[in-house]
């Protein structure tokens, strides 16, 4: 809806109310083009202000229409007569205006923001585009360069930047309403040709050919795939070299396109399972509504290695006080230098002020006495965790929350090791844990609801997108990685390269293929692991067949590699070569690919041609596989949990939806015949057999993503 109302006598104020973004639904915009006339036609009224109730502006075309009927008035059509109409419209902008809430705030004739105000047009990470006139009327206004800039990345923008670029007239501190109104009052008579955004030429240099060459190049090898940053690009061109109307004819074309692609479909998935995973449930029904954080006021870390470090810079930049603790000291000195550092880029970054001043450092546990919650991130290895958490047992103040950073070891052990094992959650970072988003927070079958709520909390105050999520071997995300891994590696075997494997799987749009990824992570990590479950230790100690463990294929290759000491990059060695220790660019390695021969000639292994599509379908497919099983476990609570754990912590293109969405893209039914079809050519890799749940869902007519849950309850309900 909107409301009409005549203020200040001559002044028509149209409030746009749809909380808890005013996103412009069918009956908003019905309201405003209703508004609109109304004022137009009131000879009492000499100019308009156009705001949104309850401090926000508007956040963009109502997306939950998207995938049904758009009926009402179309947004195009409704901002022309804004932007035609004889009297002053001004945009009163609080809160935000993104997407169609600035495309609209560009039809009126002026914009005056609060100083807090965000503006954007993020369209493009929904795959689409602003297409409700945004790819003409912004270049028109700011100039292509800083136009692309906005339009490809969908960055929000704060109010002084829109100032300086021009896309507001006036920032205010005070009422914005009550600012845009005497400016309404004082513009009231002035003429309005000069306002009209789309009668503006665009302003370019000459070298526009060069430009967006540049522009494309850029976008496309960020985009990783994407289609929408680049239909931007090519929207914007047809702003910068056509007349204003033919653009729009090409902005309508090119979102025709990117409106019905599943890109689309994926994107603004991603948008609404990364807000439903804050709607957290535990199996026992606690969840998010009902159960209430505890205040935390003071938090300690406890272990200043990588992890630790990174989570203490996040934690210091909330503001929050944090007492680090680090046993060794040099480790503590190198620790408090880095921290330091990274305060201060981050700072510099953000045009703040570090927060050096809120960490004290010590050696000793005892430090942590007074805290209200301690994130330990010791090595991981389960007796010297046992020995933390007995000690911060002892020394905390009752009620302390004790959580943990491991990335796969059992929290029901850890907290077993505690008087108060309700106390004891995980909070599993994600490495740099200063930069990536993901949280997982684990809860054993002891955590109290209000120890997830508070990690939970703490967790979004840190700027981490958290994911509830139950405990068992790996949690979600690395318990889904194993599989898909041993695959790679059994490919390997079979014929494969490192160098064609990674390229299948960057091509689909990860970042880094898996033996990269290895490679920058360390080849180690994985080997400690295998040598702690006993798979790892040579065929002749263990008596076994060196490809056979418990009756199930293994492949030594990781093991094997680590015996020479190649680690990955921090040897210069790995699954490729490396200029030096510690440098990122890999290179093909010859030794390798001689290593790989010899090995298969020493089992008796033929290498055959691999394609992509074998990659992808042995890799992924195995990985969504174990994703039903982790739905099937109740370790999860729906496919949004799993799909966002892979989005924001494992690299899986976003365009593509996460794990579980693509299985529904993909065809559950040919996801489920083709894993049938591998694992009867691999019978010995458990893995590859199909799950029930994933049966289930595909003899009940393969449902969409947002009703598995219905289909989980009930299977559950059964076992
Ligand atoms: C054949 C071709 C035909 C094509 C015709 C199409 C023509 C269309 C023309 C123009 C299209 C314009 C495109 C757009 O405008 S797309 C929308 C662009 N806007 C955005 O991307 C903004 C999205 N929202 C946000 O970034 C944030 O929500 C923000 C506004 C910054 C507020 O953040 P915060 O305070 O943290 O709150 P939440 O994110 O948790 O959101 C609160 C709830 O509001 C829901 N929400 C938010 N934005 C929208 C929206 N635009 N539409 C619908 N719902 C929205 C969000 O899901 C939360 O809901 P819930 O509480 O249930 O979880």
């Amino acid at each position: 809806m909107a409301l009409f109302s005549r203020v200040s006598g001559s002044v028509g104020l149209i409030t746009l109310q749809n909380p808890p973004v005013n996103a412009l639904s069918a009956a908003v915009r019905q309201g405003i083009v209703d508004s609109v006339k109304r004022a137009l036609s009131d000879p009492e009224v000499k100019s308009v202000v156009i705001c949104g109730e309850n401090g926000v502006f508007c956040g963009g075309a109502d997306i939950k229409e998207f995938g049904g009927n758009m009926s009402g008035p179309p947004l195009i059509p409704m901002i022309h007569a804004i932007e035609a109409a004889n009297k002053p419209v001004v945009a009163a902008i609080e809160g935000s205006a993104l997407g169609g809430g600035l495309e609209l705030a560009l039809g009126c004739h002026y914009r005056i923001a609060h100083s807090k105000a965000r503006l954007g047009l993020p369209e493009v990470s929904l795959g689409l585009l602003p297409a409700a006139g945004g790819t003409q009327r912004l270049p028109r206004l700011i100039g292509v360069p800083a136009a692309l800039d906005l339009i490809t990345t969908g960055r929000h923008i704060t109010a002084a930047e829109a100032l300086q670029l021009g896309i507001v007239d006036q920032v205010t501190k005070q009422s914005t309403v009550n600012a845009a109104v005497n400016f309404a009052l004082n513009v009231a008579e002035k003429p309005l040709d000069a306002r009209r955004i789309s009668t503006f030429p665009c302003p370019h240099s000459s070298d526009l050919d060069a430009l967006f060459e540049e522009a494309m190049q850029k976008v496309q090898k960020s985009a990783r795939g994407a289609i929408a940053p680049v239909a931007c690009v090519q929207a914007v061109r047809a702003a910068a070299t056509q007349p204003y109307n033919q653009g729009m004819e090409r902005e309508k074309e090119l979102m025709a396109t990117l409106f019905t692609s599943g890109q689309a479909r994926a994107l603004q998935y991603c948008f609404f399972a990364q807000r439903a995973v804050g709607k957290w449930r535990m199996p026992n029904g606690a969840c998010w509504d009902t159960s209430k954080p505890r205040p935390v006021h003071k938090v300690a870390v406890i272990g200043l290695g990588t992890m630790g470090r990174g989570i203490l810079v996040a934690l210091a930049q909330t503001g929050l006080s944090v007492v680090a603790v680090e046993t060794q000291e040099m480790q503590l000195m190198e620790a408090k230098q880095a921290v330091s550092g990274m305060l201060e880029r981050g700072a510099k970054r953000r045009g703040v002020v570090p927060t050096l001043h809120n960490i004290t450092y010590s050696q000793n546990i005892k430090s942590v006495a007074e805290v209200d919650l301690v994130i330990e991130a010791v090595f991981e290895d389960m007796a010297l965790k046992e020995k933390v958490f007995q000690q911060l047992s002892a020394v905390c103040k009752p009620g302390t929350f004790l959580c943990t950073n491991t990335s796969a070891l059992d929290i029901d052990h850890l907290a077993s090791q505690t008087g108060n094992p309700e106390l004891v959650v995980g909070m599993h970072f994600f490495a740099p844990a200063h930069v990536m988003k993901l949280l997982e927070v684990v809860y054993g079958p002891r955590s109290s609801p209000q120890a997830v709520a508070t990690a939970m909390h703490l967790g979004k105050k840190m700027g981490k997108i958290g994911v509830a999520v139950g405990n068992c071997r790996g949690f979600v995300g690395n318990r889904m990685l194993k599989p898909y891994i041993e695959q790679a590696f059994f490919l390997l075997e079979e014929g494969g390269t490192p160098e064609k494997i990674d390229q299948a799987l960057e091509e689909f749009g990860f970042p880094m293929g898996v033996f990269k990824m290895s490679d920058l992570s360390g080849l180690d990590i994985g080997w400690r692991v295998r040598k702690g479950d006993g798979l790892a230790e040579s065929s002749a100690a263990s008596q076994q067949s060196p490809r056979i463990r418990d009756g199930r294929r293994y492949s030594p290759l990781g093991d094997l590699l680590c015996e020479q000491g190649r680690f990955g990059q921090k040897t210069g060695h790995g699954w490729y070569q490396y200029d030096k220790p510690g440098s990122q660019l890999a290179r093909s390695d010859p030794w390798l690919h001689s290593f790989l021969e010899g090995y298969r000639a020493q089992h008796g292994l033929v290498a055959r041609r691999i394609d992509q599509q074998e990659v992808l379908e042995r890799c992924l497919y195995v990985l969504i596989n174990e994703g039903f099983r982790i739905l099937e476990d109740g370790i999860a609570s729906g496919p949004e949990d799993i799909d966002i754990i892979y989005v924001f912590g494992y690299g899986w293109p976003r365009h593509r939806g996460g794990p579980m969405f693509y299985a529904g893209m993909v065809g559950l039914a040919k996801v489920l015949e083709r894993l049938e079809h591998y694992h009867q050519a691999h019978p010995d890799v458990p893995y590859l057999q199909p799950c029930s749940l994933l049966r289930r869902l595909v003899a009940s007519g393969s449902p969409p993503v947002n009703t598995w849950k219905e289909v989980i309850k009930k299977v559950r309900s059964q076992l």
